[in-house]
């Protein structure tokens, strides 16, 4: 990404010192304008090469990865609408509790498999049914530590966010969010042309963090209608502003709408850490993001009837970016 979109958040940065009233009016600008900036990082290597091991565990196994919310368990590949995308979902991953029950869960699963195994013994078999688990346990610390990070690191930018509008004073007109991570697999299409991947949509939380693994796929749609391709810097994340914050902003802040298209034979892997409300949360604008200029958009909702609407069968059909302003657009004041 150029370096108009690209900020490098300095590590020891604090509210109130020098640089941070530049920096929250560059956010906000790039939220508004852009929907999306890229945050220099630098990504441990070994993170996507313990991810892809999560992948290799057998199909049973990462089917126990269920949790009933919307968009927040595990998704199979080879489903009709996206053959070609599986990914995990991790709820509260900054919490080292919930990755050790994630990790447990799938040890448990280990431990009933090394028995059968060794009750009919086959070396072979062992080990390749094994080393994907025992790799994915020594990453249980490595994602604690980096979703640690990722929090601090939305929490900064949320933090920018609110400063921009005015509302450092009251943080309680922001929403007190969790993390969700969501790992992320492309397996090469088999024509190895150039393919849609990921489907387009606005995300439904506040925001995201995402990262890929060198092969670039992720795209956005610009206000003026051009699809552009990004190409962050390795390491990097690309903060994605989501309809939530589209709705508490009043409509200012502009949810990209995104897609993921691939050609050739790699597959590809990313990691998106997105910042999601609390549940029981009512999304709502503060008044002063409301004037003259800027009337009241949407009307104030309760986030898991959005999520759960956003999700149904009902809303299937409909335009992923157009599903918040069906849901909760203001009805007109007829005068
Ligand atoms: O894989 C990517 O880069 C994008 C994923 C994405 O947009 C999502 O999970 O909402
Ligand atoms: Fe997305």
């Amino acid at each position: 990404m150029g370096s108009e979109s690209q900020f490098q958040i300095p590590v020891n940065l604090r509210r109130g010192n020098g640089k941070w009233q530049g920096l929250c009016r560059r956010v906000r600008e790039a939220c508004e304008n852009y929907g999306c900036f890229e945050v220099v990082y630098y990504l441990r290597e070994e993170t996507f090469s313990l991810i892809r091991q999560l992948f290799n565990l057998p199909l049973e196994t990462k089917r126990k990865n269920i949790n009933p919310k919307p968009y927040h368990g595990y998704y199979e590949p080879g489903s009709e609408f996206l053959p070609f995308y599986e990914s995990f979902g991790l709820e509260d991953a900054s919490d080292c509790n919930s990755v050790k029950s994630f990790a447990q869960l799938m040890w448990t699963l280990l431990v009933v498999e090394i028995i059968t195994l060794l009750i009919c013994f086959d070396p072979s078999c062992f080990s390749r049914k094994t080393a994907p688990i025992l790799c994915f346990l020594a990453t249980s610390q490595t994602i604690n530590t980096l979703m640690k990070q990722l929090e601090e690191l939305s929490h900064v930018i949320g933090s920018m966010i609110v400063d921009s509008y005015g509302l450092g004073g009251k943080p309680e007109s922001f929403m007190t969010h969790y993390e969700l991570l969501r790992v992320m697999k492309y397996v090469a299409p088999p024509s190895g042309g150039y393919t849609t991947v990921g489907l387009l949509h606005t995300d439904k939380f506040s925001s995201a963090l995402l990262c890929e693994d060198g092969i670039s796929g992720l795209e956005i749609e610009t206000k003026d209608g051009q699809w552009v391709k990004l190409f962050p810097s390795p390491g990097s994340f690309v903060f994605i502003v989501g309809d939530l914050l589209t709705a508490w902003s009043n409509g200012r802040m502009h949810a990209v709408k995104h897609r993921v298209m691939m050609s050739g034979d790699k597959d590809r892997y990313s990691l998106g850490a997105f910042a999601v409300p609390v549940e029981g949360t009512i999304i709502k604008a503060p008044r002063e993001t409301v004037d003259e200029e800027h009337p009241q958009v949407f009307k104030d909702f309760d986030l898991m009837d959005f999520l759960n609407y956003a999700d149904s069968e009902e809303s299937m059909a409909i335009d992923s970016a157009k599903k918040l302003f069906i849901f909760a657009a203001q009805p007109k004041r007829v005068v």
